[in-house]
């Protein structure tokens, strides 16, 4: 089932009885979910085929970054996982995100491939600690502009970055944001956050959200709840 919702739900549960139990709360008319390394590492491939199976289309998070070669074997696996969204980090630089590009536009069918540019956890703070001396904006305009030249979809980004990275991108240009919080919503150990209508006026196009819904009491009240206020 294809979903008009901008929203993906992040299922960052420790096992599959868990995620297929919050799944079972959601609609897939409703929303898209995202698994990640947690609940990956912990169940497998199986996990993602059980939630396509109940309709839910997938983004798998694996944010894969290694040689070229490695990494777009990784993501025709994801593909062949029959996936909606992969991912890579764009810090794996030009020749792995054109190899990842070339292995999928063989295939027919093939899922969306996105690419990492900055965490939405980190601050300018931590990029100097590892080196990097310009703001997260300046980094991740870098890393999207070649991510575009590569002939990817799109980027995944805070969407503090998203008004600048669209006008400079343009509309075709996925903008795949996580760092979601509703106002009143604790931040966690998330540092650019933005709301949920805030991320869309900026030119998101979709939203992940993970612990504001699947920590709510009620999960689908709450996933509603944001859903209102778009
Ligand atoms: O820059 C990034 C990239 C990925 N994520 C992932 O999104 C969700 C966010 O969950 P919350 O509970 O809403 O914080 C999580 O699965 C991350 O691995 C990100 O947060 N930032």
């Amino acid at each position: 089932m294809s979903s008009t919702s901008p929203i993906i739900v992040a299922l960052d549960f420790p096992d599959a009885p868990a995620a297929m139990r919050m799944a079972d709360q959601l609609d897939p008319a409703r929303c898209r979910v995202k698994v990640g390394k947690e609940l990956f590492t912990s169940s497998g491939p199986a996990v993602v085929e059980a939630l396509q199976y109940k309709g839910f289309e997938v983004f798998l998070d694996l944010k894969f970054h290694d040689i070229p070669n490695t990494t777009a074997s990784a993501v025709q696996a994801a593909a062949e996982l029959g996936v909606w969204m992969v991912n890579v980090h764009a810090g794996g630089g030009r020749r792995m995100m054109e190899a990842c590009r070339d292995i999928l536009e063989r295939r027919s069918n093939r899922p969306l491939l996105t690419a990492v540019t900055i965490l939405t956890s980190l601050e300018q703070e931590d990029l100097q600690e590892v080196g990097i001396d310009i703001e997260p904006m300046v980094q991740v305009q870098r890393l999207a502009r070649l991510t575009q030249e590569c002939g990817l979809d799109g980027v995944v980004c805070s969407a503090r970055e998203a008004k600048a990275l669209r006008n400079a991108l343009g509309d075709n240009f996925l903008l795949v944001t996580p760092g979601i919080r509703p106002a009143e919503s604790s931040a966690d150990d998330q540092k650019r956050i933005v709301t949920p209508s805030q991320a869309l006026e900026n030119g998101s196009s979709y939203l992940v959200v993970g612990r504001p819904i699947t920590k709510a009491e009620k999960p689908e009240q709450a996933l509603e709840a944001i859903l209102a206020t778009l």
